[in-house]
């Protein structure tokens, strides 16, 4: 057969004994791992939302430990471009929202049961990358004390500097006093917000000019603060649009929890800044 009759002339047909693609990509691992416990029409929708979010999740834990080892050595370019992709990934996750929102309560209340008191709240990646940017809330811990090597793996997160940490140490070997942090040695619980660290990042985006990298730095981080809200306001609007105001299999109150969640800042001094511009 001619190619003009043929496209797919010349493609590897034989696969005996050589890595192909479901081989390369795991896919019967990937693809056997959806075990809906309902006969419920839409829980594969449920799971396949929830799984694909999760190996998203991974990706940016991967790229956020990058960005915060560039960042330790000084290496801001690969950095900025990590940090570019975590925020991609995060309007990936965005737009993921509106396939989960075309179902409805009525055909959610159908597999609701099944779930037990299981819950995103129960998110290890999700605890991963809000501990990794900065967010230490502790007590977010205690979910995962029935998983030692769970837990251990988010305890290695807390024993190093955040994304965060590793910015305002950057504003210190800049030159920028930035008061008690510069003697801090325990990263485990959450940071008090610091007037120095504001007075720093009021000068660099006073002067962008003379400080173009740590101002750059300033507006990636900001970046990937707000795709983040957005996916916490995505979140908690769907969430209202299926199951109103009940209380969340996790045990919290639900869309009142979710919606003061929406308040936490991983980078509080990047926000306040912009009112003394
Ligand atoms: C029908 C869709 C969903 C509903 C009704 C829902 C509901 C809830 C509720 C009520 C909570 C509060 C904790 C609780 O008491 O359970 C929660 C937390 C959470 N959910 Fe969902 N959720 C949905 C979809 C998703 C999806 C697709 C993800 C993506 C992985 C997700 C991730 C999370 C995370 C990470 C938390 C913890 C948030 C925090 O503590 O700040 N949820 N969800
Ligand atoms: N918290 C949800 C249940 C839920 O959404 C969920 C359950 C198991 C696995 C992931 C979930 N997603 C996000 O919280 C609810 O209260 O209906």
């Amino acid at each position: 057969m001619a190619e003009a009759e043929n496209p797919a002339q010349g493609a590897q047909m034989e696969f005996r004994g050589r890595m192909s693609y479901g081989d390369y990509l795991h896919l019967e691992k990937v693809l056997d791992a959806q075990e809906p416990l309902s006969t419920a029409h839409d829980e594969l929708l449920f799971i396949i939302q929830h799984q694909t979010s999760e190996l998203w999740m991974k990706l940016a834990i991967h790229e956020i430990r990058s960005a915060i080892s560039a960042i330790r050595g000084d290496d801001l370019r690969p950095a900025f471009k990590m940090l570019t992709r975590v925020a991609r990934i995060f309007e990936q996750l965005n737009n993921a929202w509106d396939v989960l929102r075309t179902m409805t309560p009525s055909e959610y209340t159908q597999f609701r049961g099944a779930l037990g008191q299981s819950s995103g709240f129960q998110s290890y990646q999700y605890r991963a990358i809000e501990f990794l940017a900065g967010n230490r809330n502790l007590a977010m811990l205690k979910p995962h004390a029935h998983r030692p090597e769970i837990l251990s793996a988010l305890e290695d997160i807390l024993a190093s500097p955040s994304l965060y940490d590793e910015a305002i140490r950057l504003l210190a070997r800049n030159g920028f006093d930035v008061g008690a942090e510069a003697e801090r040695t325990d990263w485990r619980g959450a940071r008090p917000e610091n007037e120095q660290v504001l007075a720093a990042w009021r000068d660099i985006y006073r002067e962008p000019g003379r400080y173009w990298a740590l101002y750059e730095l300033a507006e990636k981080l900001v970046d990937f603060e707000d795709y983040f809200r957005r996916w916490r306001f995505n979140h908690v609007t769907t969430v209202e649009r299926i199951i109103g105001l009940k209380r969340g299999t996790g045990g919290t109150s639900g869309v009142s929890y979710l919606r003061k969640m929406l308040e936490v800042e991983l980078f509080p001094e990047l926000w306040k800044v912009r009112t003394e511009l």
